[in-house]
């Protein structure tokens, strides 16, 4: 008999395999706490570069450093056991080369104990995804809006919503399904063309603002959660945790200027003296 729990990760492999199938489900997290909430819910888990915005206040992915998807990562996958753990490579860590995306997808996987990485990006990264899956490194691709490039896109507004874009997008998809990616997230794009591509395409595609054609969804977990002050048009909020957070803290605050917390019950007796 095994001496480990019953409980196995879900592989690459069977994320892949999911295409047609079952809806994949997938959310963000980017700390040990809320990836334990999601764990049992959630086929996969992406520590997205989304973390500098959400946690750190920056305000695009641009900034996010290397060190720290590694912190992240490391804390998402010590709070889980079964969801595929993804995270994803931040801007200037990739692009250059597929020796350098080598180099720092070994690194994240190392050191995290993460399943996957993600990278931005289609028919410029095709080569480097084919070159990190021969070299057993499972990669999601990512087209669409990709929030890295805001600095050449000039906002993070839809894409592929004429002719001319949809079939840039869709070479993109091709080329990296050709790649070898295990599945593709599609951000921010026009239904028709993400219901193409997922008909086109081998590997399951994961939407985000990417319609309900394609073969999973995925959110930023603050955004669904009602943490976020602005959050894109994709988003459903199956929470309002902001004002919920708010009222709490509040409350707290009234209670300590009033003296009425804490109360006995949170407030040590000193010990009885022992009998001798
Ligand atoms: N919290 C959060 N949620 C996300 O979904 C997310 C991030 N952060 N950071 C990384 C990228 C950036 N993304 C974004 C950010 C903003 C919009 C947004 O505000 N879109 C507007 C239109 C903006 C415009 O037209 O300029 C919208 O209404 O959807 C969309 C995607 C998606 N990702
Ligand atoms: C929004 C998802 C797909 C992402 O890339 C992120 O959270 O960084
Ligand atoms: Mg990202």
């Amino acid at each position: 008999m095994s001496i480990q729990a019953d409980v196995r990760r879900i592989t690459a492999p069977e994320i892949r395999a999911r295409k047609g199938g079952d809806p994949i489900v997938s959310l963000t997290s980017y700390h040990a706490h809320t990836a334990q909430l999601l764990d049992r819910h959630v086929d996969v888990i992406l520590v997205g570069d989304s973390l500098g915005m959400v946690m750190h206040g920056l305000e695009t992915t641009v900034p996010v450093t290397v060190e720290m998807m590694i912190v992240h990562g490391r804390a998402v996958v010590r709070g889980t056991r079964r969801a595929l753990i993804t995270v994803d490579l931040p801007f200037g860590s990739y692009e250059a080369s597929p020796v350098e995306a080598f180099h720092t997808a070994t690194r994240v996987l190392k050191e995290t104990g993460a399943g996957a990485v993600k990278l931005e990006g289609g028919r410029r990264m095709a080569e480097t995804v084919r070159f990190l899956v021969d070299r057993g490194i499972p990669v999601m691709g990512h087209v669409g809006l990709t929030p890295q490039a805001i600095n050449t896109l000039g906002s993070f507004k839809a894409r592929g919503r004429d002719d001319a874009e949809a079939s840039e997008i869709l070479d993109d998809a091709r080329a990296v399904a050709q790649a070898g990616a295990f599945s593709i997230v599609l951000e921010a794009i026009a239904e028709p063309l993400a219901r193409r591509i997922t008909e086109e395409v081998a590997p399951p595609t994961i939407g985000i603002g990417g319609s309900p054609a394609c073969d999973g969804q995925i959110l930023v977990l603050e955004d669904m959660l009602g943490l976020g002050a602005r959050v894109p048009k994709f988003v459903k909020k199956y929470a309002e945790l902001g004002p919920a957070i708010e009222d709490a803290v509040a409350r707290y605050a009234e209670e300590v200027r009033a003296r009425t917390f804490p109360g006995p019950e949170h407030t040590y007796a000193p010990r009885a003296p022992k009998a001798s």
